[in-house]
């Protein structure tokens, strides 16, 4: 685990280029301005060769795309790809609406992101393993979420991140286990899309995408835990506010000291 990658990242302020949602765009932009990345967002094709041209890493998010944003979203991926730019999918709700998987499934067809980050219905959904996802949230199911996170890695030939209690990450051989976190993560709607981002902001500073995929996924749950532990009454709304502060003020050292993984 580098987690001297979170001082470089702070040094570095790297460009993350996200095409977002527009229901969590402000948490997105703000937690990676907090941590020390440097966000930027756009709807319009017509910039896109420019965009991807000043990011160091693209983070797509495929949370409430139009047919028109496909397009974008397409003509991204493949921009990235063509430009060497690190690129994460977060697919969200891919597990509960077939059209979204469909269309998941043709975008991972014309270009190959770095990282996947979604939770265990999404993950499931993309591995082709049954799985009762519900909406944006991972659902139920009783599968082994490690053999998923592997399978799906091996099929799609990048980084999984399957998200949720204890983090899953893997390359389909390399497979590493975060146990930090809060419940508190699941009641903020965002808290996914923030984690996708950041780890794209560890894919713009790391090239092993594996390495900058668990470390990103430990700095984030350990800093949420960690607002909980210093505020034991926080709750839904103050949550997100302490999460942006600790975002910007939590050290390696700090993060060291609560630190679960295997
Ligand atoms: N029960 C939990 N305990 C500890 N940490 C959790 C828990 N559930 C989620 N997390 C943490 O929350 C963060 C977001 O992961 P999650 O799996 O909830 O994403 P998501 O389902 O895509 O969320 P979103 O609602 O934003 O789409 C991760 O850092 C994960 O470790
Ligand atoms: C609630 C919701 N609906 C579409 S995207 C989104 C935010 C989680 O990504
Ligand atoms: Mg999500």
């Amino acid at each position: 685990m580098k987690l001297s990658l979170l001082n470089e990242l702070r040094v570095q302020n790297p460009i993350v280029f996200n095409i977002s949602n527009f229901v969590t765009v402000q948490d997105v932009a703000n937690g990676l301005n907090a941590l020390g990345a440097s966000p930027i967002m756009s709807e319009e094709v017509a910039e896109a060769a420019e965009m991807v041209g000043i990011a160091n890493a693209v983070c797509l998010n495929l949370g409430a795309f139009t047919e028109r944003q496909i397009e974008q979203i397409q003509t991204v991926g493949q921009l990235a790809n063509e430009q060497h730019r690190p690129l994460v999918i977060d697919p969200v709700a891919v597990g509960a609406v077939t059209y979204r998987k469909h269309v998941a499934n043709h975008l991972l067809e014309t270009f190959h992101p770095d990282v996947i980050r979604g939770n265990a219905g999404e993950i499931a959904a993309l591995a082709d393993i049954t799985w009762a996802a519900k909406g944006i949230d991972a659902g139920s199911g009783d599968g082994d979420l490690v053999a998923i996170a592997q399978a799906c890695a091996q099929k799609l030939s990048c980084t999984v991140i399957l998200s949720g209690p204890t983090d899953i990450i893997t390359d389909g051989t390399r497979t590493v286990k975060v146990m930090n976190g809060t419940p508190l993560f699941q009641v903020h709607v965002g808290s996914g899309d923030m984690l996708s981002s950041i780890v794209g902001a560890f894919c713009a500073i790391e090239p092993d995408a594996f390495e900058a995929a668990q470390t990103a996924c430990l700095v984030f749950a350990a800093i949420g835990q960690l607002v909980v532990e210093a505020n034991p009454d926080v709750a839904a709304g103050s949550f997100i506010v302490k999460l942006l502060d600790a975002l910007q003020t939590t050290t390696v050292t700090d993060i060291e000291a609560v630190a679960a993984f295997e």
